[in-house]
């Protein structure tokens, strides 16, 4: 994205408070160029955001050579969710930001229909609207296999968590912490450095910290989770860490299948976790429209 930024329409939203800058952009004209990006997400000099979502016809991304070719199950003319981080960087998948851009292509009348495929770099992710206006929708979103790969080790600051490592087509840290209490889950210091094995995660990792698994008076599981994402930092929630979190609390029960209502600090969702899926449900709110001012990256 250069100097053609300029007049550029943006949306402003989120999903649980994982917030997103949502730039539609049909042709994928804009070079989303990650010192900008970047910029654009900064708290301070830009919008501020913990990551960036084009809206872009998945063919006009093969044909610019941003794809290298259509994702398994995505068509040319799926709306494709081209995910950044903060930090610039491209992750394959965002479960909050594929409900805040399905929010944001129904409400914007791209799509006609509740129910349609977005793509991501993970593949096809089909979503069901369940209700929508111009501010807030719940949203579920069919997030395919959370695959378990074994475990790892992250220190944060002078503790060290065992986890399981789960492909929900971006990697994860999963940490469910035995004797873990709610309190002692807040006040773990994430600023004290937060380090994965490098050996076992060659493209980084997002790590989860889960309390164990409790009955709620319905009789369903309830957790709470904190999560250190990739190319952001500590954020109030991400989607496909609820699901590798429930991927690995489950396992840790004994159980392949089964559904999780977790806290994370921005709210909550509910995942549930099928021998041939996972599907996330949960909240999508959009904010504010604005149009970028001439000169503001410079
Ligand atoms: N917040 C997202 C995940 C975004 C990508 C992640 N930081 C990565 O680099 O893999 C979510 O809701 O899933």
């Amino acid at each position: 994205m250069t100097s053609d930024s300029t007049g550029l329409r943006f949306v402003k939203g989120h999903g649980t408070q994982n917030d997103f800058v949502v730039l539609e952009d049909p042709a994928a004209e804009l070079d989303l160029d990650p010192g900008l990006v970047a910029a654009l997400c900064d708290r301070q000099r830009g919008i501020g955001a913990d990551g960036l979502l084009r809206v872009a016809r998945s063919g006009a991304l093969v044909e610019r050579g941003v794809l290298p070719a259509l994702p398994e199950g995505v068509a040319a003319d799926d709306w494709f969710m081209d995910y950044r981080n903060a930090d610039g960087s491209i992750a394959e998948m965002c479960g909050n930001g594929v409900r805040v851009f399905a929010h944001h292509v129904r409400a914007a009348g791209l799509v006609d229909a509740d129910t349609f495929t977005v793509g991501s770099r993970a593949g096809a992710r089909p979503v069901i609207i369940h209700s929508f206006d111009a501010t807030r929708a719940e949203i579920t979103v069919e997030m395919g296999r959370a695959r378990l790969e074994g475990t790892s080790v992250v220190r944060i600051g002078a503790d060290a968590y065992t986890g399981a490592k789960v492909d929900v087509g971006n990697p994860h840290l999963a940490c469910v912490v035995e004797g873990l209490t709610a309190e002692g889950l807040a006040a773990v210091d994430f600023s004290a450095g937060v380090t994965i094995d490098a050996g076992d995660f060659p493209n980084g990792a997002n790590v989860e910290l889960l309390t164990p698994p409790s009955e709620d008076a319905d009789g369903g599981l309830y957790a709470r989770m904190r999560v250190f994402e990739r190319g952001v930092g500590e954020t109030r929630s991400c989607g496909t860490g609820l699901v590798a979190a429930t991927r690995a609390a489950l396992d840790a029960r004994g159980q392949a299948t089964g559904a999780l209502r977790i806290g994370i600090p921005g709210g909550e969702v509910t995942v549930t976790i099928r021998e041939d899926g996972a599907t996330l449900r949960g909240p999508s709110m959009l904010v504010a429209d604005g149009v970028l001012r001439p000169g503001w990256d410079r």
